[in-house]
């Protein structure tokens, strides 16, 4: 085999090494996934994405290209909002679609994109179930959440005090009987009627500086607080800002995408990357 080609790049700083893979001829590993994301051993990232022909994995999708989504740790994430927006932009970037508007293929099923002249882009994200409600804690520190089925988990909850204040070093606890795939939790504050400020520990990661389901799951959490399916509204991360949509069982979400450098792997490191 001969380099193996890799990209680095981020959405509002959710960071991602992509891996071009058409025919998914890769042998990509839990380990080998964990290793690319070390930052210290690896390359550095909160997950891996793997850019690879539906018909290459046996996925049925419209879209031509498959989003592969890994965590951090190895294990499997059915979606990535800020990961499709960098899919995306690198896509249109290395030529491999030529319209501004097309589907992609998620483990949560297609997700139609919008390339915009800005480098933004915007991710039609489906539907954004309120499915119960939960707690955590923090630090000894209890929250009530609500439920958000985004394609994948998430547990909202809304907080009083200043949500830059919490240490999110450790995994909050959750209820594992309510999320036996674990979870994505959510700290949100209400800015005003259309912006909340949100931090986020992300299931197989740990706390990120952005999480695009997340973002969604907050807006769609605040809309259904205020008694009504439809609202929009901006989230302030930590690494930046983006904009959600949620009406009618739909949802959009508009933000940068990035990519930031490519390269090649060593084929030696690859090899020893794939044991634990
Ligand atoms: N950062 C992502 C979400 C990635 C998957 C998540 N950690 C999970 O396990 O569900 C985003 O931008 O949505």
């Amino acid at each position: 085999m001969g380099g193996i080609e890799f990209l680095k790049g981020h959405g509002t700083q959710n960071d991602f090494v992509l891996l071009p893979d058409p025919a998914g001829r890769l042998d990509l590993t839990p380990e080998r996934v964990a290793a690319l994301c070390d930052r210290q051993r690896g390359l550095g990232a909160d997950g891996v994405l793997r850019v690879v022909r539906p018909a290459a994995l046996g996925v049925e999708s419209a879209g031509e290209w498959f989003m592969d989504y890994r965590n951090a740790d190895g294990s499997l994430a059915e979606m990535c909002g800020n990961g499709v927006r960098v899919f995306a932009r690198y896509l249109v970037d290395a030529g491999l679609v030529t319209e501004a508007d097309f589907a992609l293929g998620t483990r949560a099923g297609d997700r139609r994109v919008r390339v915009h002249p800005d480098r933004s882009v915007t991710v039609h994200m489906g539907a954004a179930r309120i499915v119960g409600s939960s707690v955590t804690a923090v630090a000894g520190r209890e929250f009530s959440g609500i439920a958000v089925d985004v394609g994948n988990p998430h547990l909202v909850s809304f907080a009083d005090d200043d949500v830059a204040d919490l240490d999110l070093r450790d995994q909050p606890a959750f209820d594992r009987d309510v999320f036996p795939h674990g979870v994505n939790l959510e700290f949100v504050n209400v800015l005003d009627a259309d912006a909340l400020r949100m931090r986020v520990y992300e299931r197989g990661v740990g706390e990120t500086r952005a999480c695009g389901t997340g973002t969604v799951a907050a807006v769609a959490a605040a809309v259904h607080l205020a008694g009504t399916d439809t609202g929009s509204s901006t989230v302030e991360l930590p690494g930046g800002t983006v904009r959600v949509t949620v009406e009618h069982g739909a949802s959009t979400l508009t933000g940068p995408a990035e990519i930031v450098a490519r390269g090649e792997l060593d084929e030696g490191w690859w090899a020893g990357a794939a044991r634990p």
